[in-house]
């Protein structure tokens, strides 16, 4: 997430701009639901009033005064709790919306570096806190601050003494509060960074169970789970002990009571001396001790607000991210040919980092075959990856059928190529629609001739539904093989003019090989070809071998050219020859 960085993360107000006027609305409404109680307040200390002055008669008009102003508070506040739960939903749509569109522009190699787990939690638990926020806080915000202005203007006008104690002894509660509440943000900070740390190593120790439990019988990765609780949990004390001052001087010094006992003292003192009546005096009453209470939610949206913030922090730093150059459709270029070239690619993967490609210049001819070969971390999948813009090039251009990829549509480049990597996805779909991804009108017949052109046909068929059966999270099991090949299958049902092939032949128990081996035949037949290879056993044959090494390209030629070469390319070949000899058969892999 590098430029989220270099923006600043947008005010709680500005992310919720779309559904602003509906938020607005259902605050006039919570602040109109305040007046109305402030309003049956009155209404009942103007009825005490009627009472003392004529007991005889019954206070009628006041008391009813008092009962359509009770029911219209509560029509009010209900109505403007449903006007931000509206807003709320519209707001959490519109935000997953905007985030997947995002998402979408964005280059591949983003998302898949960022990770589908981070992508997903920020798409739905941060936004579903936002939510909350709209839904819950924007009307007790109105109310938390109407609330105090009203009383405290209704006091000034039935006795500015009584509404100046009454404000001396708040603002000294709110003092107080600040001061005991001023390192909370940081404790914030703090709880949430040991929350996702919780979060991170629970994910860690759950999916990596079965790789940890075969080797340490997992004590380093629970080690690292219970590390994280502890802090998780000293920073969850230390809070909770701040918070407990803060919140019991809150309960205390903003309860009604401090207020209604310096308001019956100091009124109780101006009645004895005639300056005020009672019935004002009750009124009083009634009325001061509701400002206290109105100030107490404010604390609570402190806390709120804060949470909020680090949700769109999140969000932002997803929004804020450069999608990738798009050119529009009259600029756009239509490939002339299914060639492939790199010019002079420099290529580093964060704006400060080592170049991963340094200079790579190569041509690939439409038709032919090549194979990047070159030992762990040479750039391989690197280049693999930058022919489909999961990345933009850092200097130089890459051209497919002459044009740069960056002047072309994002769909006639995937018209283009088709890809077939080790990490296969299959979606919760049967296997026909998974063969038929992207094609959604082929019909079984060509879904099954594309199987049966990637040897996938007789294992589908075994299956219980066969191509109606399930795949995905919770569909069949299927092996790594098994799944490559409905990935081919996807591929040559696709049809597309340029293939990329990466460690296509990795799950290679000789049967699965020997399977794999005649559907990727099947596959390439009149397609250009690049093929990242481990094995060099299966590019024996190619048009063109190019040898990266350390991200620069070191050779190219045919196979039997670069051995007489013997540079990287012949340290490989012996390397292979040498591992072929080790296995424990002697086959030939
Ligand atoms: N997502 C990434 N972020 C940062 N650096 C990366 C990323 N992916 C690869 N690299 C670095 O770029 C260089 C080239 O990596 P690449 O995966 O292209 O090599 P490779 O030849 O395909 O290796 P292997 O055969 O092991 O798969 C390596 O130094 C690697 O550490």
């Amino acid at each position: 997430m590098r430029n989220a960085d270099r923006v600043d993360t947008p005010s709680i107000w500005s992310i919720m701009q779309p559904v602003q006027g509906q938020i607005r609305f259902a605050m006039v409404l919570a602040g109109l639901s305040t007046a109305a109680t402030l309003g049956t307040l009155c209404s009942l200390a103007w009825a005490v009033h009627e009472l003392l002055q004529q007991p005889e008669q019954w206070p009628v008009f006041p008391l009813l005064l008092a009962v359509v102003l009770t029911v219209l508070a509560y029509v009010l506040r209900l109505s403007g709790f449903n006007q931000s739960h509206y807003a709320a939903f519209r707001l959490e749509t519109r935000l997953r919306t905007d985030l997947a569109r995002h998402l979408a522009r964005l280059p591949l190699g983003f998302v898949q570096q960022t990770g589908s787990g981070t992508l997903t939690k920020v798409m739905m638990d941060d936004v579903k806190a936002l939510h909350v926020f709209v839904a819950d806080s924007t009307p007790m915000y109105a109310r938390a601050y109407v609330s105090p202005v009203l009383t405290f203007l209704l006091l000034c006008w039935l006795d500015w003494r009584l509404a100046l104690a009454a404000t001396v002894v708040l603002a000294v509660g709110m003092i107080t509060v600040s001061l005991a509440m001023r390192d909370s943000s940081t404790m914030m900070r703090q709880y949430n960074e040991a929350g996702e740390n919780v979060s991170k190593a629970v994910v860690e120790y759950v999916q990596a169970m079965p790789v940890v439990r075969t080797f340490d019988t997992g004590t380093v990765t629970f080690g690292r789970y219970q590390r994280a609780l502890e802090t998780y949990r000293n920073v969850m004390t230390q809070w909770y002990q701040m918070a407990g001052v803060s919140s019991r001087l809150s309960q205390i010094i903003l309860s009604p009571l401090p207020t209604l006992v310096s308001l019956v003292w100091l009124g109780a003192w101006l009645v004895s001396r005639d300056t005020i009546d009672p019935a004002t005096w009750l009124a009083i009453l009634l009325v001061g001790t509701g400002m206290a209470e109105s100030l107490l939610p404010m604390v609570s949206l402190k806390h709120l607000v804060a949470k909020a913030q680090m949700s769109i922090h999140r969000i932002h730093e997803i929004m804020a991210e450069a999608p990738l150059q798009i050119a529009t459709a009259c600029q756009a270029k239509e490939p002339e040919n299914t060639s492939v070239s790199f010019e002079q690619v420099d290529f580093r993967y964060t704006a400060d980092g080592p170049l991963a490609l340094q200079n790579v210049t190569f041509s690939v001819e439409p038709g032919s075959v090549v194979a990047l070969v070159g030992p762990s971390g040479a750039g391989k999948t690197t280049v693999a990856r930058l022919i489909s813009r999961f990345w933009d090039v850092s200097a130089g251009c890459i051209r497919v059928g002459g044009v740069d990829v960056r002047e072309m549509l994002p769909s006639t480049l995937m018209q283009q190529i088709a890809f077939v990597f080790q990490d296969t996805f299959l979606f919760s779909d049967t296997i026909a629609n998974n063969i038929r991804l992207g094609l959604s009108d082929a019909t079984i017949d060509e879904v099954i001739a594309a199987a049966q052109a990637a040897q996938a046909h007789d294992f589908i068929m075994a299956l219980p539904q066969g191509y109606d059966t399930p795949a995905g999270e919770r569909g069949v099991f299927l092996s790594g093989g098994q799944r490559q090949r409905i990935t081919i299958a996807r591929a040559i049902l696709q049809d597309r003019p340029i293939l990329v092939l990466d460690e296509a032949t990795a799950f290679s128990d000789p049967e699965n090989e020997a399977a794999l081996v005649e559907a990727l035949s099947n596959l390439m037949r009149g397609k250009t070809v690049l093929m990242v290879a481990h094995r060099l056993s299966t590019i024996r044959d190619a048009d063109q071998i190019l040898v990266f090494d350390q991200g620069n390209l070191a050779e190219t030629g045919r196979h039997d050219t670069l051995l007489a070469h013997d540079g990287v390319y012949a340290r490989l070949w012996r390397n292979h020859e040498t591992a072929q000899n080790w296995t424990l058969a002697g086959e030939h892999i």
